[in-house]
């Protein structure tokens, strides 16, 4: 079966350039095998573009593999002399554990502490989302996310704290519908306690 990205893509509101049109049509090919080996009939009407539906809904999904997170955030560098907290709170993320491939999503938490430069504040959030858009373990994505900041910032320290539900602990395995996973990773100011609980509280109230 052969899958055409742009034949299918008659929708007219898809932006197809940002689709790896080549991959897009293998992964389409794979899926529609897939279909099959979990006993559905990929030729009936309902799933005839479904395939190709996946295929792209994967890529969107795992688009942070084509971002530069030290870029996005070297981008919008300024310099500046502010030297307290910054934190961007309850940024929403989606991502999929490299384990079953299904979605954890959740809140990240990040604050900073400039060190002669800030960061444009959307850029935080666009950080979040070039490590979350990948394949990933919830902890391994909190230590990405502070590590880029640091790297790239030199701050005086760094906070993430990441509250995730995944779906693979809820549709399936141990199948707990309420269970949310909290991480978190600190450096330089943030590892001292005061610093620390003063992100706590900040992130834990209505007023930051
Ligand atoms: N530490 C960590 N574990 C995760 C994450 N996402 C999924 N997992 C876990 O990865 C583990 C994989 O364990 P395995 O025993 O190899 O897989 P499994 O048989 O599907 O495990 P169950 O989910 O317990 O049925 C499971 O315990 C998942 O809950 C994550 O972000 N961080
Ligand atoms: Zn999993």
């Amino acid at each position: 079966m052969k899958f055409s990205l742009n034949k299918l893509d008659n929708g007219g509101y898809s932006k197809v350039e940002h689709y790896n049109t080549e991959n897009v049509e293998k992964l389409a090919t794979n899926y529609h095998d897939i279909l099959g080996l979990l006993g559905e009939d990929p030729s009936r009407e309902g799933l005839e573009k479904t395939p190709i539906r996946v295929a792209k809904a994967m890529q969107f999904l795992t688009q942070g593999y084509n971002m530069n997170p030290e870029e996005i955030l070297s981008s919008a560098k300024f310099k500046e002399d502010y030297r307290q907290m910054v934190i961007v709170k309850d940024i929403e993320l989606y991502s999929l554990c490299e384990h079953h491939m299904l979605p954890f999503f959740g809140k990240a938490h990040v604050a900073y502490i400039p060190n002669g430069y800030i960061t444009g504040l959307s850029k935080i959030a666009r950080v979040v989302e070039a490590f979350s858009r990948r394949l990933q373990v919830q902890e391994r994505l909190t230590l990405q996310i502070k590590e880029c900041i640091q790297n790239t910032l030199n701050p005086l320290g760094v906070a993430v704290v990441i509250e995730a539900t995944h779906m693979c602990m809820v549709m399936r395995g141990i199948e707990k519908q309420n269970s949310v996973t909290t991480t978190s990773d600190f450096t330089g100011a943030f590892e001292k306690v005061a610093t620390r609980e003063e992100f706590i509280r900040l992130i834990s109230s209505d007023l930051s």
